[in-house]
């Protein structure tokens, strides 16, 4: 099949480069032309693992292309992938101003008949509107239908994700269509689940938002295990081997960032305020994170008195390892608390410090390497749970930091593994270790 998508970031390029990978003949089309340059000498504009690689395999193989007319493409394509973004307005709604301007584009530059696909997270009803959008431009003579396929790749894993997902939603409104897009997808080997398009759509907001609630409820129960003295990571294993709870998606720590969950919980409140419904449950799972993101700063509070004049060290800035994502990453949160209280930041990311320089405030210092932030500061404070940082070096910590205090937010290691390291470590929703002693 010759495809095009539009959009070429994180989730359209990895779709584009994984359609080529299974046999389609695939173009990327992006309005952004320094990424189209960049693309079309191989080089990926994102840090994905694996992406680049298989991109430049489909670019030799001759089946993956770039363009940043999309007008080309409409020319003797099959089908069209809308993969473009659907941030956040003020008000919490999914902003669909770039989904308006590609189906404008598509509506005046359609020359023959066409299945169009979002990919891009939308709030029910809107691929029937953007399908009214796009009839009411067409020309009489040409058809074409619209299927909802909502993506569930994880950054850091994409590639991986989209070769092995649990299933692939396809949204649809007859049994054409829908069989045209399950025999594209037929070679992923991915269970493939068909539905109506409203249904699709809110399969992906509701599983969003479902994952969501089940960070915000473990961080809730860590608050009431510190507290009482429990440790929570063996609470989330506990709970996880009853294959009704699950295991993944408990992990403790300072909450859930990222492109998607805070902008998807947020659009799905509003998109149930939009048939009066008040949707108390995710509001509070939105609450929780909030509090959670800064819960860094009370802690660095709590365990140095006044932040004021301290040198505080960041370890990991992206929202998550593997990624080089920066989009409400907790780091933003914490960095900016800090500073508000007078302390002096150094902050580290193997991969994000770069796009970190454009979103975190001037004022904050990086560092090339672990060592150089751990240098002279008075406390550390682990933010991204990356290998390198769950591989670093006591001895460092101890040589390297005023005092070797480190605050993690991401639980990386058992407390067994901190206990005899002559450092003094606290983490979320388990006890404290100082030096070879745990503090119940
Ligand atoms: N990032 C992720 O892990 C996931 C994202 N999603 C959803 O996928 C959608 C895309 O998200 P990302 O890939 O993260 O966004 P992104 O911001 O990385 O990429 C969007 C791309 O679209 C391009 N673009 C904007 N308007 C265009 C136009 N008129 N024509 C051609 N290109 C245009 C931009 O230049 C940009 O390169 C969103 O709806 C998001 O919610 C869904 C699952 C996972
Ligand atoms: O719609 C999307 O964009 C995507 O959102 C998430 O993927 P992603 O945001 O890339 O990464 P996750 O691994 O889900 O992590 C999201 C955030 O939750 C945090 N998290 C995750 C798991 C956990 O147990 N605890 C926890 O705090 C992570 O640190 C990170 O900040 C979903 O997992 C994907 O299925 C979905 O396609």
């Amino acid at each position: 099949m010759n495809i095009t998508v539009v959009g070429a970031g994180y989730v359209g390029l990895v779709t584009g480069v994984s359609l080529a990978d299974i046999g389609h003949c695939v173009t990327c089309v992006d309005v952004n032309k320094d990424k189209i340059a960049k693309l079309k000498v191989g080089l990926s504009p994102i840090h994905e693992p694996g992406l680049e690689s298989l991109m430049q395999k489909n670019i030799d193989e001759n089946r993956l292309s770039f363009t940043s007319s999309l007008k080309e493409c409409l020319k003797d394509t099959d089908i069209v992938y809308i993969a473009v973004g659907t941030p956040q307005n003020k008000d919490g709604t999914a902003n669909l101003s770039f989904i308006e301007i590609v189906a404008e584009d598509i509506a005046l530059n359609i020359s023959k008949d066409i299945v169009i696909v979002t990919k891009s997270t939308v709030p029910v009803g809107t691929n029937e509107y953007i399908g009214g959008l796009i009839k009411a431009k067409t020309p009489k003579d040409i058809s074409f239908d619209i299927v909802s396929n909502p993506e569930f790749l994880r950054e850091g894993s994409a590639i991986s994700d989209t070769f092995n997902g649990d299933r692939i939603v396809i949204g649809a409104e007859n049994d054409k269509a829908a069989s045209i897009i399950e025999q594209v997808n037929k070679p992923f080997g991915v269970p493939i689940f068909k539905t109506d398009i409203r249904s699709a759509e809110m399969i992906k907001y509701a599983s969003n938002a479902f994952l969501a609630t089940k960070i915000s409820f473990i961080n809730e129960i860590s608050t009431i295990c510190e507290k009482l003295g429990a440790n929570v990571d063996d609470v989330a294993k506990g709970m996880g081997k009853d294959k009704r709870v699950g295991n993944q998606f408990l992990n403790a720590g300072i909450g859930y960032g990222g492109s998607c969950f805070p902008k998807d919980t947020n659009a799905l409140v509003q998109i149930a305020g939009g048939v009066e419904h008040d949707f108390n449950l995710l509001k509070a799972v939105i609450n929780v994170n909030n509090n959670q993101q800064a819960l860094l700063v009370d802690k660095a509070r709590q365990r140095l008195g006044s932040l004021e004049g301290k040198r505080i060290a960041l370890l990991g800035l992206a929202f998550k390892p593997n990624t080089d994502d920066m989009r409400e990453a907790a780091s933003i949160v914490i960095s900016t608390g800090l500073l508000q209280e007078g302390s002096e930041v150094i902050a580290y990311d193997p991969i994000a410090n770069e796009n970190a320089k454009h979103v975190l405030s001037n004022e904050v210092q990086f560092a090339n390497s672990i060592s150089e932030a751990l240098t002279e500061v008075n406390l550390a404070l682990i933010i991204t749970e990356w290998r390198e940082i769950i591989e670093m070096d006591f001895n460092n910590v101890r040589r390297l930091m005023i005092e070797p205090i480190i605050i993690d937010g991401r639980n990386c290691f058992s407390l067994d593994m901190v206990k005899d390291k002559g450092i003094e470590y606290h983490s979320v929703g388990r006890p404290a270790v100082i030096g070879e002693t745990v503090l119940i």
